[in-house]
């Protein structure tokens, strides 16, 4: 969907969507406690049901899916046959028995239930779209090697079989803290102890304290033992809870950098004691609303970058530097470079190094033609930066807001954004 936006103060009050992060979490807890949960306020964006299609075909076998094959509507029709016999072959090669779960685009989605199914079903296959398949899985695939579990990926499918035994567990924490959450929701099933041991610091070491929120409010436990090691009892059951999702932080912090920007947005309902690391944006905001150079880590809130970054951009006369961002170039596109290249089309300064982002404020944006990279974030990102251009912004790949915030262009029309669809201009 192409959209363009024409520059159009927003004021009024919103409350941002239900926390991603929690809503994967409470979910793949409810439905490994069986019946009788209630989640308040749950999430229901693509990522969100890609895990509620995952678990109930894990958890109920006999809700098979089967995947459409999505292809462009002019592909002739050899090629056609041949992308779709090279999927068929994909299947069967990642093991033709084993459960078929559909990620969509959900890091999330994959990482934390790789493990799962092996402690559940002894494998499944997961089918990804997008980039997803691309981004990294080494530090699970080196734990394979190591214990035995036979993993093949082929296409855009992985599959994995065998055994997840109780044991130690070593993997870096500086890759993505996914890898870590996956394996405590299944530790706890095994008939024994486990260990998890860092071999570096961890980042985003919130997501692993909202996990373990999330398993404590189900009645498993798992702890810190040091600052690079969890204990994981085994032998443990999920029991049903009644929880409520939190408004999300990450989608805050685009309503806060919009107000950076001089708009008028009330941001409702925020938890500012939430495990959620990314409420960090409101502190950061602060930050960024004083003048002189200003040094972000984003260490432990990756996904706060682009709405970080289009504050800054508009920070006239002074420097950011956005520091410790090296993991933004494996997610749903490389952020670094679409951060940079998108701001850049629109007149700001941004220069990138390996793991950080040189922002030089100016006073103002031009329009312009931008794209989200097919990157939820992006998209928001440059909907932010259009209520401060001179002129119109035209923005390919709209939708991907579904990923994460599908009320997000309500919302924003809602306080006063103008869009329109590029057919209807
Ligand atoms: O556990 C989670 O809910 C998440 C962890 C983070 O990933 P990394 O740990 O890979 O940084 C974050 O970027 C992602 O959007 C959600
Ligand atoms: C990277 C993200 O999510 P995930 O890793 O779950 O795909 C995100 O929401 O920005």
């Amino acid at each position: 969907m192409t959209l363009t936006l024409t520059p159009h103060k927003l004021s009024g009050s919103v409350t941002p969507p239900p926390s991603k992060s929690q809503s994967h979490r409470y979910l793949i807890a409810a439905a490994l406690a069986g019946a009788g949960s209630v989640i308040h306020n749950l999430a229901d964006s693509q990522d969100i049901q890609a895990t509620r299609h995952c678990m109930s075909a894990l958890l109920d076998a006999g809700k098979a899916w089967w995947p459409l094959f999505e292809v462009p509507k002019d592909m002739p029709p050899e090629e056609l046959k041949a992308c779709q016999a090279r999927q068929e072959r994909a299947l069967q090669a990642t093991g033709g028995d084993l459960p078929l779960l559909f990620c969509g685009e959900s890091g999330s989605t994959l990482r934390f239930l790789i493990p799962v199914a092996l402690a559940l079903r002894g494998g499944a296959r997961f089918w990804g779209e997008g980039r997803l398949m691309e981004r990294p899985q080494k530090p699970y695939f080196d734990l394979f090697e190591e214990k035995g579990v036979y993993y093949r990926q082929r296409e855009n499918i992985l599959g994995v079989r065998g055994v997840l035994a109780p044991g130690e567990y070593r993997l870096p924490g500086d890759v993505s803290s996914q890898f870590i959450t996956g394996l405590l929701y299944a530790l706890p099933l095994l008939e024994d102890d486990s260990k998890i041991m860092l071999t570096t610091d961890l980042e985003s070491r919130n997501y692993v304290d909202m996990t373990l929120e999330a398993l404590a409010a189900f009645g498993v436990k798992a702890d810190w033992l040091e600052d690079r090691a969890l204990v994981v009892p085994g032998g443990q059951t999920y029991r049903p809870a009644e929880v409520a999702i939190e408004a999300d932080w990450s989608q805050a912090g685009f309503w806060y950098a919009a107000n950076g920007l001089g708009n008028e947005v009330d941001i409702k309902n925020m938890n500012p004691r939430s495990t959620q690391g990314d409420r960090r944006a409101a502190a950061y905001y602060e930050k960024l609303c004083q003048s002189g150079t200003v040094d972000l880590d984003v260490s432990q809130c990756p996904d706060l970058v682009p709405e970080l970054a289009v504050h800054a951009a508009l920070r006239a006369g002074q420097t950011t530097h956005i520091v410790n961002a090296a993991r933004l170039r494996m997610k749903e596109s490389d952020r670094l470079a679409a951060v940079r290249e998108e701001l850049c089309k629109l007149g700001a300064r941004v220069t990138e190094g390996p793991d950080s982002l040189t922002i030089q404020g100016v006073d103002a944006l031009t329009g312009g033609r931008v794209d989200s990279h097919n990157d939820h974030r992006i998209a928001m990102m440059l909907a932010v930066a259009a209520t401060r251009c001179s002129g119109p912004v035209t923005l390919t790949g709209a939708e991907s807001v579904r990923k994460s915030y599908p009320n997000f262009w309500e919302d924003y029309t809602a306080l006063g954004g103008r869009t329109a669809r590029e057919e209807d201009v």
